[in-house]
């Protein structure tokens, strides 16, 4: 089969025009270029515009292997780390661009597979493929997604904006797709297809899922900006203290996080404990949580907490800002689950993942 011919198979009768048109697409895949509308109407959007680009990428071995990601995870988690990046910024995502590089030994039907679980994830969001790229690969498979999006014009939630004595939040728990890729890797791979979620044990089934199918919420976002509130905002792809990280330097200020109140999924606590583990190390250094960390001013932390609750949305205090040279510090109590004996702060170190580490 052909390049064209597989660009076909993988993307053509997935979306009608006319949806895709209500998302600002004008021509979508198969001319040198999609154009775009960006002032289609959209539910929500009132006034003056900007658009909202991110692109993120991924690297089989890097992102992914054959034990860890059955072909939908891959397009599906492609995708929805790209809306992530849209929902920290307030943003609607619209539109996606998908390219594909593809190695001989991963034939096309697989990636039609991979686009099932994009597509899924682009109907979930409702996001319009507009266009894409397709190479081969002399041996590994990558994935790149740009999504683009709308939010108004000057109100988009930035790294930048956070004040001292505001508090800080998170919108989901953290470290449990750090344990799901854990149990996965533990499993023994005879090489064919992805290790089924049950083979990894009751406990963390729902760890797994989070490490294949993360759930950013752009609806999570929206609140956030219509509040008026939220100072600062960023999705925790490299871990919350590396993301935390990036809000202190980028605003100037300490972040200190209290121990206790960091979102411990009873799943994460249940198989830390089988494993021997303690998961305050995937909680805080993980990643890929696509949670979002930010922050907001201190007196209407509880009322936003309030308003998520509403909306049947997580939200989770976890601590204040400080004025001080850019940090992040975790506040460790007696009362801890990491076994800590009296209230300490600790400086957290600036780490998470890294691609060059
Ligand atoms: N190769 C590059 N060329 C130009 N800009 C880049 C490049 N890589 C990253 N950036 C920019 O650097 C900033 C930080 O990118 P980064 O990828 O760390 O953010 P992120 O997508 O939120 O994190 P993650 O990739 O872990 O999900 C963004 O503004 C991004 O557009
Ligand atoms: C096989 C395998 N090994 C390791 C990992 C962990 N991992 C890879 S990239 C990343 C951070 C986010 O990436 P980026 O910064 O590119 O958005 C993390 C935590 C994985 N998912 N699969
Ligand atoms: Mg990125
Ligand atoms: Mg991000
Ligand atoms: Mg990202």
């Amino acid at each position: 089969m052909d390049e064209f011919a597989s660009i076909r198979l993988w993307t053509e009768g997935r979306q009608a025009k006319q949806w895709q048109q209500q998302r600002g697409v004008v021509l979508g895949i198969g001319d040198d270029a999609a154009l775009l509308d960006p002032a289609v109407p959209i539910d929500g959007l009132t006034g003056p515009r900007q658009i909202v680009a991110a692109v993120d990428t991924m690297v089989e071995t890097v992102h992914f292997n054959a034990a860890t990601m059955m072909d939908e995870d891959i397009g599906y988690k492609a995708l929805a780390a790209n809306v992530s990046d849209i929902a920290a910024m307030g943003g609607i995502p619209l539109q996606a661009l998908v390219s594909v590089s593809v190695p001989r030994s991963f034939g096309p039907e697989r990636v039609r597979r991979l686009y099932d679980g994009l597509y899924a994830c682009a109907e979930r969001y409702g996001v319009a493929v507009a266009g894409g790229d397709t190479t081969s690969s002399p041996q590994h498979l990558v994935v790149a997604v740009t999504v683009l999006g709308a939010v108004e014009a000057g109100r988009a939630l930035r790294r930048t904006g956070s004040r001292p004595g505001d508090a800080v939040f998170v919108t989901g728990p953290v470290g449990m797709s750090a344990a799901g890729l854990h149990a996965l890797l533990a499993q023994p791979h005879a090489g064919e297809g992805a290790v089924p979620a049950a083979a990894c044990g009751e406990a963390a089934a729902a760890l797994v899922q989070a490490h294949r199918r993360p759930a950013p919420s752009v609806r999570a976002g929206r609140l956030l900006l219509e509040r008026g509130t939220c100072t600062a905002l960023n999705d925790v792809s490299d871990g919350l203290a590396s993301e935390a990280w990036e809000i202190a330097e980028a605003s100037g200020l300490r972040l200190v996080l209290r121990e206790r109140d960091l979102p411990l999924a009873g799943s994460l606590a249940a198989y830390a404990r089988d494993a021997g583990v303690q998961p305050l190390e995937w909680m805080l250094y993980g990643g890929e949580d696509y949670a979002m960390i930010g922050t907001a001013a201190a007196e209407d932390a509880k009322p936003l907490q309030e308003l998520f609750r509403r909306e049947g949305l997580p939200f989770f205090i976890i601590g204040e800002t400080e004025a001080g040279e850019p940090g992040v510090e975790l506040i460790a109590e007696a009362s801890g689950w990491s076994g800590s004996k009296a209230v300490r702060r600790i400086p957290l170190a600036k780490r998470g993942y890294n691609h060059f580490a």
